[in-house]
């Protein structure tokens, strides 16, 4: 326990070494205590004390938080109490922190930890910071999703899912496709606008890949993304809507992946899933050798209203200028033209070609395995999408793009790698044009796996699948817009890498004063 003094300034409580601002305070407690005072080779009983412990968040490495405590303490009960007060008064009034939570857990998603994962990392942290949550504990893929639809979401501050990414998917699919059906808003429409949800879901980390978490929070941590969901932590994301003939497939917020990521994923059977996070090694190395390239049209409009390029050096980082000049944008297009989608005016361009891989991504798509992600400069909402497109090339080509994601050099640098940054896109396999063209027998079809006139050549007349945040789409040929803003999270994007504790609480300090 460590003995302070006590002073404020402006909205933090100074202690001996550190500011916290009382948005990052956790909890306040009232402590009572005796303090024995060693006199003369005896314990001898003073007077009473009177205490209270703050609990905080403290920055520690690699952007994860940690929960901290300091014990102030002092004979005079009335000070001690105006104290408690005077700080449990300030907490009541952080009105974005959520007081009640509808928490979905995945227990079969990742290692299987996910239930163990909640109860003793997260609950007793909502506990301590008297959030009261209803949990449930999912019994079969889709549970949340339809609960979401039956249940009162609007008595709840937030939805949290521990799982990943592919959870996180569902709930998300739950809370936007409940706020279009409350709103009458039809989702088979590719160009609805559809209605924002002020929900905002928190995701605990506990599956395979984690990007989501680790695009928006820097670290897949527990209890780092536990502490953003009780500081009330806002960020809001862009999300992908995905059509085949004027039908809805799904939505997207990490990657949209053909070729490459999708035969991971294809490969990648419920059969696997004993591997836990290790099957998409398995797969991708397979998926590497197989080196299978796909011919296809794409056809996208360029983001000409969003600031910034995927060449970017600068990342979208907390509190992001290109990301808040979006809102700004979004925000006078909605008073202007209301919920009335509006027509871009920008041309379409289009692009044919033999692809190893398209990737289309709303974020960066960093996670463990690439903490740089897919696609670095990718804005979390920005109204825009980074594609990807990733022409044949040699697999020795191919690999040095792979191993690029992993250390500093720039993945784009390549002259089989274009990338674009768009608001829509449009993509039709080879075999699907032949296919509405009658130019491909049925036989063919069925039958003609592989290229007959090139044998070695690895390319592939069957289609590829589109990996939509780690799920399968049941269509090759694919519509997608990027609704700028969709949904919110509980996280405040990735900080500013702090070097050291103390620099850290000084920036605190600064930025205070
Ligand atoms: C020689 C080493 C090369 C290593 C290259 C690694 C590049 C990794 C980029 C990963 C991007 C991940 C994008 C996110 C996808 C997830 O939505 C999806 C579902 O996740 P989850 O529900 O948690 O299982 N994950 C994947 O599709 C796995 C891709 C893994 C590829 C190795
Ligand atoms: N109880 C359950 N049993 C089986 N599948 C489930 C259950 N709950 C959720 N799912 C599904 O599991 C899929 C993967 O979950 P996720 O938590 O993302 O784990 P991982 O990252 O390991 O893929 C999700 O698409 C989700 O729909
Ligand atoms: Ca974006």
């Amino acid at each position: 326990m460590k003995e302070l003094v006590l002073f404020t300034v402006k909205s933090c409580v100074h202690t001996e070494n550190c500011f916290v601002p009382i948005s990052e305070i956790i909890a306040v407690e009232e402590r009572e205590f005796n303090k024995k005072q060693r006199n003369i080779g005896r314990w001898q009983k003073m007077a009473k004390l009177h205490a209270f412990t703050v609990y905080y968040v403290k920055r520690a490495r690699n952007h994860r938080w940690r929960c901290s405590d300091v014990t102030f303490w002092c004979v005079d009960e009335h000070l001690c109490n105006q104290w408690t007060q005077a700080l449990k008064e300030s907490l009541e009034m952080q009105k974005s922190r959520p007081k009640q939570l509808l928490v979905y857990i995945n227990p079969y998603g990742g290692k299987r930890q996910g239930k163990r994962i909640y109860e003793q990392k997260v609950a007793p942290l909502f506990n301590l910071a008297s959030i009261s949550t209803d949990v449930v504990i999912t019994e079969h893929a889709n549970h949340a999703k339809d609960n979401l639809f039956e249940v009162n979401i609007y008595k709840y501050d937030g939805v949290v899912c521990v799982g990943g990414d592919g959870m996180f998917s569902e709930v998300m699919h739950g809370l936007i496709g409940r706020m279009q059906k409350d709103s009458g808003i039809d989702q088979n429409n590719p160009k609805a606008s559809l209605v924002q949800c002020n929900i905002r879901i928190g995701i605990i980390p506990a599956g395979s890949t984690d990007c989501i978490c680790y695009s928006t929070v820097g670290i897949s941590d527990p209890v780092t993304s536990a502490l953003h969901i009780i500081v009330g932590d806002c960020q809001p994301l862009d999300v992908s809507s995905v059509h085949h003939n004027n039908t809805f497939l799904k939505y997207s917020v990490s990657l949209l992946g053909y070729g490459f990521y999708g035969d991971i994923l294809k490969d990648n059977s419920e059969k696997k899933r004993w591997m836990g996070p290790m099957r998409y090694d398995y797969s991708g190395f397979k998926t590497f050798l197989s080196h299978h390239y796909y011919e296809g049209t794409i056809a996208y409009q360029p983001a000409k209203r969003t600031h910034g390029s995927p060449r970017d050096k600068e990342s979208c980082r907390t509190g992001c200028y290109i990301c808040k000049k979006s809102e700004k944008q979004l925000a006078e297009q909605t008073k202007e033209h209301g919920l009335k989608h509006e027509e871009g005016e920008e041309e379409w361009k289009v692009i044919k070609g033999k692809f190893l891989a398209i990737n289309a991504v709303n974020m960066s798509c960093a996670c463990p395995r690439s903490p740089k992600g897919l696609s670095p400069a990718a804005h979390l909402a920005d109204g825009s999408a980074d594609l990807i497109l990733v022409r044949k090339c040699s697999r020795f080509d191919f690999l040095r793009y792979l191993v690029r994601h992993t250390n500093q050099d720039d993945q784009f640098d390549f002259p089989f790698v274009d990338v674009y940054r768009v608001k829509c896109f449009q993509f039709t396999s080879k075999l699907s044009e032949d296919n509405e063209s009658n130019v491909m027998d049925i036989g063919k079809k069925r039958f003609g796996q592989f290229c007959r006139d090139h044998p070695a050549c690895c390319c592939n007349i069957v289609n590829s699948t589109w990996n939509c945040d780690g799920e399968t789409l049941d269509s090759s040929a694919i519509e997608v817009r990027v609704h700028c803003q969709l949904m919110k999270l509980f996280a405040r994007g990735i900080e500013e890498n702090c070097k050291d504790e103390a620099a850290c609480s000084q920036s605190s300090i600064e930025q205070l004063l």
